[in-house]
């Protein structure tokens, strides 16, 4: 296969296993040689690392797909599609469950990996019409959930903003035959708020750009997003357009329903916008202008004025929770139209496309919560390859020098640990009767953390990936001082509880994710981001040293180097040898 190689794939060394010199500068100018061709992928060992071109290169037509289908992977250069090939195959051949983690800072280019391997299966596993119609329903599930699901951010301007983890399911043919989608920690806070030079969901400015003029007036909208305050911080109406259907929200007088969200009109804006809800939620407007704007004090049964600010966070809480039950039903229905209900056995691939690392001006509870998953996913990483194969050589006595690398388990202790981390102790914060302010949580953690060398002051943490600092005081998520100073006591602890739960949820849904990923077998794509201002052919080699650092590249490398080229689990070659 030598022969199908171009002189512009023979441009540096396609796989860092097979580099004369394994440092640091010998890695990246090997990188930047073949960028500068607009070669992204280059392997170590198995594993892809791809430079992130921003610009269409002309690399994934159906050509190069028929190409790279049931080759072995090192014939050819390397591809995202040799990975997915060889993946499809390994998973044939031994009848078991993969998936494929895609990792790397927003921006990097993970999303756009994960739409490539699923093009490539859709044009190469075998098809019936049936199979064709799962597939399409997958394909096309894409841009809708892009659509609710991203936003454009500083660092990218189609930044997933909730994590996706799809399965694949093969039947023993190899045809596709349904999928399913587990969705994580959509930035439901986006809705009411976007950090300066970013914007809201996608789906916003679609609909007021692409619907037609009828669907515009019967959701009584205008078409000009200047209108409206949640995607011009301005004036608001925007959650009120999805269906009372898609809502969950039913009758009436159901005061549970919205009992806690309040909305805060102006007097002269008040009925055109009280008229939406009655229309699209089928609730009363009456009713719900009395909820936002009045508050019961229990003790005395006397109705007093809500303060601005209570009804401004009761709307935007309304505002986010229905964001949220969306995103939640449209997943729902794309997983009833994709799934294989069909009992017979299947293997899967797994995609897992799951928001970068991230560090903003503002960091919210929300980014706390994102950049720990990354250091969840570095810590899956860790064990599988660089822990996971020298304790094996270890274990079975092979004569071997340790290849030292960083352990990001001191940090996903920090934040998970039982009793002692930071969730549990965001917990013990929510339940703790007495005044509990960010600054009584600051100090806790300052107590408690002081001295661990990634917790710096002021609730700044030494991640993997870099320094972050959480906003704990102003309007972000943890915001102790924000809550008790706006908000009435019952309210406080229902917004601590929430936080209680969303920090528990999460932590518990991540484990779920790492014990799924932890028993199939892994295939990696490292993604690196060329540059910070989103430019075709500029390689910024601080940028790219940094991430080649933290994602353990180099430590990686040297594993690869000193370890067996072909390693596979006894079973599966047992199981290979005697019934193949
Ligand atoms: N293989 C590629 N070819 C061409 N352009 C690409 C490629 N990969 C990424 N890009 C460009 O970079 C942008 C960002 O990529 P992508 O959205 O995949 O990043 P991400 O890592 O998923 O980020 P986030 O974590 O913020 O969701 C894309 O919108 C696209 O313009």
């Amino acid at each position: 296969m030598e022969g199908a190689l171009t002189a512009r794939d023979r441009v540096g060394i396609q796989d860092f296993v097979l580099l004369e010199e394994t440092n640091e500068a010998a890695f990246i100018s090997n990188l930047k040689k073949r960028y500068s061709k607009d070669l992204i992928y280059t392997y170590i060992g198995t594993l892809l690392v791809s430079v992130n071109p921003y610009k269409e290169l002309d690399i994934y037509n159906k050509k190069q797909m028929d190409t790279y289908m049931g080759v072995n992977f090192f014939e050819l250069p390397p591809h995202i599609y040799a990975l997915a090939d060889n993946a499809y195959h390994t998973m044939l051949t031994e009848f078991n469950n993969h998936f494929i983690l895609i990792s790397g800072e927003s921006g990097a280019g993970k999303t756009e990996a994960s739409k490539k391997i699923l093009q490539f299966y859709s044009v190469s596993c075998p098809s019936t019409t049936l199979m064709s119609t799962v597939r399409d329903k997958m394909l096309m599930s894409n841009p809708v959930l892009e659509a609710f699901g991203n936003a454009k951010t500083l660092k990218n301007n189609n930044s997933s903003r909730f994590g996706k983890y799809m399965d694949i399911q093969f039947d023993s043919q190899g045809d596709a035959v349904g999928g399913h989608i587990l969705n994580y920690l959509l930035e439901k806070s986006r809705v009411v708020h976007q950090n300066h030079g970013e914007r809201n969901f996608h789906i916003f400015y679609q609909l007021v750009e692409g619907a037609s003029d009828s669907l515009l007036q019967q959701l009584g909208l205008e078409r000009d997003c200047q209108h409206y305050n949640y995607l011009t911080q301005v004036c608001m109406v925007w959650f009120l357009i999805f269906s009372k259907k898609t809502l969950g929200f039913q009758s009436k007088n159901n005061k549970n329903n919205y009992n806690k969200n309040k909305t805060f009109f102006d007097t002269q804006q008040r009925q055109k916008f009280l008229d939406f809800p009655q229309q699209l939620l089928g609730v009363d407007a009456h009713s719900l202008q009395e909820e936002l704007t009045f508050r019961k004090i229990e003790a005395k049964q006397e109705q007093v004025h809500t303060h601005l600010n209570h009804a401004i966070y009761g709307r935007d809480a309304l505002a986010k929770a229905i964001y949220g039950q969306t995103f939640t039903w449209l997943v729902h229905r794309i997983n009833d139209s994709t799934e294989n209900k069909d009992a017979s056995k299947k293997t899967v691939i797994g995609l897992l496309d799951i928001y970068g690392f991230e560090v903003f001006y503002v960091n919210s509870f929300e980014q706390f919560c994102i950049n720990y998953c990354n250091e969840k996913l570095q810590q899956l990483f860790i064990q599988l390859t660089l822990k996971a194969e020298q304790d094996e050589y270890e274990a079975e006595g092979i004569e071997w020098e340790p290849v030292q690398f960083f352990n990001n388990k001191i940090i996903c202790d920090l934040v998970e640990e039982k009793h002692r981390g930071i969730i549990s102790l965001l917990d013990e914060e929510c339940l703790r009767p007495g005044d509990v302010t960010d600054l009584t949580f600051l100090e806790r953690l300052e107590e408690k953390m002081g001295n661990h060398p990634h917790f710096r002051g002021d609730f700044r943490l030494l991640h993997y990936a870099g320094e972050v600092t959480y906003c704990v005081v102003g309007n972000n998520p943890i915001l102790f001082l924000f809550l008790i100073s706006h908000l009435d006591q019952l309210q406080v602890i229902m917004t601590f509880m929430l936080y209680l739960q969303v920090a528990t949820q999460f932590k518990s849904s991540l484990l779920k994710l790492t014990e799924m990923l932890m028993a199939k077998q892994a295939w990696y794509i490292r993604c690196l981001k060329s540059n910070e201002s989103k430019q075709p052919g500029q390689f910024d080699e601080a940028l790219i040293r940094h991430q080649v650092k933290y994602l353990g590249l180099m430590e990686h490398l040297r594993v690869r180097r000193a370890g067996f080229a072909y390693r596979r689990k006894y079973e599966d070659f047992l199981k290979s040898s005697c019934c193949g």
